[in-house]
């Protein structure tokens, strides 16, 4: 019997919130050509990304990372090594979990070298986002098969494909929100981190569909296995039939944006001024981007974004937190990774591109 184990992947977060900790955070994470792609030149986007980018927002972030800190470090990071830890609990001694964050630290070479070391052969990858992102999910995948073709050339890896629409996935998601949405509310907000648009027109592989079909993102189409709005917009209808919310009373916005170039619309700063001034006091906001709570929701949803939504008018503002390490999320994670061990394939949608069809 092959030694098995499961590798959690997510994004990480600086090792400090000291300015230099997150200018070097930043620098790893927008010099990613799979995040700032252009310009396609790499010294040139190299310059743009060092002298331009982090040197004037590595300040700004840094304070905001100070609003979301923890005496032990970064939400996110934490978060993740609880789950890792309540994952590794409910499969049991025979089936490790590795946690490796795509940027700082625990890296994905380390961890690669650690299960090498540990004589693991087969591997399920199970990045953690529900969504394809060539910024997000691809760039993790990619990453983990360089680092063992490199570290561990004979460790068969498979990887988990986003779990935007698995039915124990949106199950896990109603049961952690269906709490927060007892109270009496005016309107639900789904909001999604955003990407620019120009990379959902990357990842259409048929170069006829997103953004040039009616509609493009809500039509059945096979271009949608890499089409991140294609897939929030089906987390979103799975999650309102489950929980039966009225049609009149949620909508579909993209936050985190960066200057430059148009980004998915509606933004969800602009979205809450809209209600607050058309009158809904009471604002629910849902984040099913994130598995695990971090900068971009708690310190822009359930801070800022709460802040400004009262500063327009609204009246009560409730953030639904993540899924984060509760127990709906464990079973569903543990629940996949059985799935795996009978058998089935993890490729639920074959996503079109080389990161998933290696095999070592
Ligand atoms: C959920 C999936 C994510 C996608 C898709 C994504 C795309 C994307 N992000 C940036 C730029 C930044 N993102 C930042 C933080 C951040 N992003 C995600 C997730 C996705 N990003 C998470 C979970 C976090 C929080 C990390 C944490 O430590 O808590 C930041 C850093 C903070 C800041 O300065 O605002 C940047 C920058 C781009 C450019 C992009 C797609 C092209
Ligand atoms: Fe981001
Ligand atoms: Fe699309």
């Amino acid at each position: 019997m092959p030694k098995r184990a499961v590798l959690l992947v997510n994004l990480g977060s600086p090792d400090s919130t000291a300015v230099p900790d997150v200018r070097t955070y930043l620098q790893e994470f927008l010099g990613d050509e799979r995040v700032i792609d252009k310009p396609a030149w790499g010294p040139a986007r190299r310059f743009l990304v060092n002298q331009i980018i982090c040197r004037f927002r590595a300040p700004k972030s840094a304070k905001a990372y100070e609003e979301i800190w923890t005496e032990n470090g970064s939400p996110l990071v934490l978060t993740s090594q609880a789950v890792a830890a309540k994952l590794a609990t409910a499969l049991g001694p025979d089936l490790p979990v590795y946690l490796a964050m795509r940027y700082r630290q625990p890296s994905i070479a380390s961890v690669i070298e650690q299960m090498a070391t540990d004589g693991i052969e087969e591997v399920l990858l199970f990045p953690q986002y529900p969504h394809y992102a060539m910024s997000s999910w691809e760039t993790v995948v990619v990453k983990v098969y360089e680092e063992a073709a490199r570290l561990a050339p004979t460790m068969k890896i498979e990887s988990v494909q986003p779990f935007y629409e698995d039915a124990d996935y949106i199950e896990a998601l109603y049961r952690v929100s269906a709490p927060y949405l007892e109270e009496p509310y005016d309107h639900i907000l789904f909001s999604y981190h955003g990407i620019p648009v120009r990379h959902l027109r990357k990842g259409d592989a048929s170069k006829a569909h997103c953004t040039l079909v009616k509609d493009c993102c809500s039509t059945c189409s096979a271009a949608h296995a890499m089409c991140y709005k294609a897939q929030v917009l089906k987390t979103t209808d799975a999650f309102v039939k489950r929980a039966g919310l009225p049609a009149d009373k949620w909508s579909v916005s993209f936050q985190s944006r960066l200057v430059g170039e148009p980004w998915l619309t509606p933004y969800t700063d602009k979205e809450l001024e809209r209600f607050a001034h058309d009158g809904k006091k009471r604002m629910v906001v849902m984040t099913p981007a994130f598995v695990a709570d971090c900068l971009e929701t708690l310190e822009e949803i359930a801070g800022e974004g709460a802040e400004e939504f009262k500063a327009a008018g609204g009246e009560s503002f409730r953030h639904v937190p993540c899924l984060n390490d509760q127990a709906p999320y464990i079973e569903f994670l543990a629940g996949r990774v059985h799935r795996w061990l009978e058998g089935e394939s993890p490729t639920a949608t074959h996503i079109l591109s080389s990161a998933a069809t290696h095999q070592a």
